[in-house]
């Protein structure tokens, strides 16, 4: 109750649902119950400090992981983990996806988005008493989860298997770059919840290893990656596959920090027509936790700068995004040279090289990892204090991922981008409206080459449209900024990056 600051949340009662709103520096908020649930779009605060000092009754859904109704082995292991209250978007993501309802959520990078679908998927799997795995030559999993790179996905399933643990729910990960035949014993050995990229995944059902009857799940990590152009064909393809429920008979769930307008549109085919638009903060806005810094560079001191920027910053863990596969290893080889210990990843690696590369960066052993955009979207590294942008991406919903491996979940960060005129003034105005909206300082020099003739159309002809809302027809939460220009899809997978 807005006034009285009373809260509801029952199970088989009224759900009430707080919508937060901050137009124009007011709040706007509003209550619903779970018998009127025909809202759609539900905003809440962004950062974790401001949602604390949010007024109480926004902050009135599953106040703890006691009140999620967790079973005991579940709730265990979410202490374990070192869990002490959920986030905002596990908060109000958990509730909405216990009542059944399909789910696009769009909340910061590092704010603890895998554990909210996470959790109430395990949760209703138990209570419901679904049958302990056992050997089958075709395995009918309740829940497919999805996600864009074989790094994140295995990220995904060992959380899933950290959460399951000693209950009878047996996650399994699918990905190309492992051997077909290993991976199909596994996921025979029994297969609850199948995590997989899309080729591997679709390779898996076309074999008639997994058949999809009992599914009740689907969700999709880094949602606008897996429905842009580069993934689209092969998502419609997992929904078309023969036996899969038709959205109206399964629960549909996305996640990510970012959603272009045109991909919000196109979601909507896999959604139903009542989805829920949870919004935590600004869609496609950076985390607030991360400082962000832009420096205008040429070409030619590049390098140097980037050594200098290395030589100060110690040990502290760096991740250097690069554009091609090549100047990841030209960049990786050029710091090793310079007595930097550093490793890389890119599509060119071998899968055994990628882990290698990837374990010797979280253990310390090279505190420095150069990437291309494989791994941008997802990877939660512990400690990694600053990201440098060598090359800036040529979309702002790929920078916004990129600088969030850092400042997660309330640690703070620090990143950095080389910005250079001639190349990247397509760029300029989308980077100003993301600074500004995470309350960063912006050059005054940026601002002027956005507002130049190159950046006053608001539309970046290399990136994608960045959207600030709910994208539905009638979706009562517009804010007032100006509508940007509607632009036809761009190419997506960067240059020369294999996404698998
Ligand atoms: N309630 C919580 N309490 C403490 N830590 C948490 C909580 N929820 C998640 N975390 C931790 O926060 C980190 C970030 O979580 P996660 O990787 O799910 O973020 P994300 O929102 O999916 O980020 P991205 O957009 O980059 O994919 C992880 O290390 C996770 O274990």
């Amino acid at each position: 109750d807005e006034e009285t600051g009373k809260r509801g949340f029952g199970r088989g009662g009224d759900i009430f649902i707080f919508m937060y709103i901050e137009r124009k520096n007011k709040f706007v908020y509003c209550a619903y119950t779970q018998a009127h649930i025909s809202m759609s779009c539900f905003c809440v605060h962004s950062t974790f400090k401001s949602y604390e000092n949010s007024p109480s009754c926004l902050r009135s859904l599953l106040q703890t992981f006691d009140e999620a109704g967790l079973c005991d082995s579940l709730r265990k292991n979410v202490t374990k983990s070192g869990y002490v209250k959920p986030t905002p978007v596990q908060k109000h993501g958990i509730p909405i996806i216990s009542a059944g309802r399909d789910l696009m959520a769009c909340a910061q990078t590092g704010s603890g988005k895998t554990a909210a679908f996470l959790l109430p998927i395990l949760q209703r799997l138990m209570a419901d008493g679904v049958a302990a795995s056992k050997f089958s030559e075709v395995q009918e999993p309740e829940a497919i989860i999805v996600a864009p790179t074989r790094e994140l996905i295995n990220q995904i399933y060992l959380e899933a298997r950290k959460f399951a643990y000693g209950t009878c729910v047996r996650p399994v990960v699918v990905y190309g770059g492992i051997n077909t035949g290993y991976t199909i014993r596994e996921v025979l050995k029994g297969c609850n919840i199948l995590c997989g990229t899309p080729g591997r995944l679709l390779d898996i059902i076309g074999r008639g290893k997994v058949g999809l009857s009992k599914l009740r799940y689907l969700v999709l990590d880094e949602a606008d990656r897996m429905l842009d152009m580069g993934f689209e064909p092969d998502m419609r393809k997992l929904v078309g596959s023969p036996g899969m429920p038709s959205k109206e008979d399964r629960q549909t769930l996305m996640f990510s920090a970012t959603y272009p307008e045109d991909i919000q549109r196109m979601a909507a085919d896999f959604l139903k027509v009542d989805y829920i638009f949870l919004a935590v903060g600004v869609v496609g806005g950076a985390c607030s936790d991360v400082e962000q810094t832009i420096i205008q560079v040429d070409q030619y001191s590049k390098r140097d700068q980037l050594l200098e920027l290395l030589r100060s910053t110690g040990n502290e863990r760096t991740m250097v995004f690069v554009e091609t596969k090549r100047s990841a290893d030209f960049i990786a080889t050029f710091l090793c040279q310079e007595k930097i210990s550093t490793t890389s990843i890119h599509g060119d690696r071998e899968q055994r090289e990628r882990e290698k590369a990837l374990s010797d960066f979280r253990t310390g052993q090279c505190p420095v990892l150069v990437a291309t955009s494989v791994a941008a979207r997802g990877l939660d590294i512990e400690q990694v204090q600053h990201v440098v942008n060598f090359d800036l991406p040529s979309s702002i919903d790929e920078y916004v991922h990129r600088i969030g491996r850092t400042g997660r979940c309330g640690n703070i960060g620090r990143a950095v981008s080389f910005f250079i005129p001639e190349s990247d003034t397509p760029l300029a105005r989308s980077l100003v409206k993301v600074l500004s909206g995470a309350q960063q300082e912006v050059p005054k020099w940026l601002e002027e080459i956005a507002f130049s003739a190159h950046g006053t159309t608001g539309f970046n002809p290399r990136g994608k449209v960045f959207a600030s809302t709910d994208t539905r027809k009638g979706g009562s939460f517009k804010t007032d900024e100006p509508a940007q220009a509607s632009a036809p899809s761009p190419a997506v997978a960067a240059d020369d990056e294999e996404w698998e």
